[in-house]
C-alpha cells in the first residue's frame, strides 16, 4: 500500500502538534518512525487509518483518498500498545473480524501452524483469550490482524512493556510473515531495527521528517 501525506496538519484546539506533513511510504516499505513524546507519532498512525481525521490536509492512499473506510480500515491493520481483545476464545478472536468482513476463515492445520510459530509454549484454539498474559494477547492480535491479510500494519509501540520473548516472537513474525505489506513501526526501542537494513528510519518532528 503506497501512502501520501500531503500537507497534513494536526491542531487539536489550536494547539500545532505538526503542520504540513509531506511524505511518501512506498508500497512494501519498512519504516521506523522516533521522535519526542507529543510530536504526533500515535495520532499520524490512527489518520492514515482512518480512525481519526487530521485537521487539514491529505491521506492518499494507492492514489486516491479512501471512500470506504471499513474496507481501508481491514486493509489497514493498526496495532497498539494495549490490543483489544474479545472475552472468547482464541478461535473466535481469530474468526470474529474474519467472518465480519466476510473472508474464509483458514483450517485448523493453518490456524494450527501460525500459532505454533508465535506460541512456541502452547497455545490451545479453545482456550479463553481474556486468561492470557499481556504479551500472549499481544501475539494473538498481531495473528487475528495477519489473518485480515492486510497491506499494510501499523505498529504503535507494540513492543513497549513487552517480555523480551514476546517481543522477538511478533516481531519475527512481522518480519518474515509481512514482508508484502507496508510496515510502519512507531517505537522507542532501537535495538530490533540495528540489524535491518530494510528499514527506512525516520525522525518526525513538528516541521516533518527527516532521515535519522
Ligand atoms: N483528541 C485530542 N485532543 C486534544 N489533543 C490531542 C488529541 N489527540 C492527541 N492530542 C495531543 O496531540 C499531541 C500528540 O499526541 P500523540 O499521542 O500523537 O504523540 P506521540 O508522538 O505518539 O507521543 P508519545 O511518544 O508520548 O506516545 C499530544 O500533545 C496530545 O495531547
Amino acid at each position: 500500500m503506497k501512502i501520501e501525506l500531503r500537507d497534513l496538519s494536526f491542531a487539536p484546539q489550536g494547539k500545532v502538534v505538526f503542520s504540513q506533513l509531506n511524505y511518501t511510504f512506498t508500497s512494501n516499505g519498512n519504516y521506523l518512525i522516533q521522535g519526542s513524546s507529543g510530536c504526533g507519532k500515535s495520532s499520524l498512525l490512527t489518520f492514515i487509518s482512518s480512525l481519526r481525521q487530521a485537521s487539514s490536509g491529505q491521506i492518499i492512499i494507492d492514489g486516491q483518498e479512501p471512500v470506504n473506510f471499513c474496507e481501508h480500515r481491514k486493509n489497514c491493520q493498526w496495532l497498539r500498545q494495549t490490543p483489544y481483545i474479545y472475552d472468547k476464545t482464541v478461535r473466535e478472536n481469530l474468526s470474529l473480524s474474519l467472518a465480519y468482513h466476510q473472508l474464509a476463515i483458514p483450517s485448523d492445520d493453518e490456524l494450527k501452524k501460525h500459532l505454533q510459530y508465535l506460541f512456541p509454549e502452547g497455545l490451545d484454539l479453545e482456550e479463553r483469550a481474556m486468561e492470557l498474559s499481556g504479551g500472549q494477547k499481544h501475539r494473538l492480535a498481531l495473528l487475528r490482524s495477519y489473518l485480515l491479510k492486510p497491506k499494510a500494519l501499523l505498529c504503535d509501540e507494540i513492543s513497549a512493556g513487552l517480555d523480551e520473548k514476546s517481543r522477538q516472537l511478533s516481531e519475527d513474525f512481522i518480519f518474515n510473515y509481512c514482508s508484502e505489506m507496508t510496515v510502519i513501526f512507531v517505537s522507542h526501542i532501537q535495538e530490533s531495527f540495528e540489524s535491518r537494513e530494510s528499514f527506512t528510519r525516520l525522525l518526525m518532528s513538528k516541521e516533518g521528517f527527516e532521515p535519522l
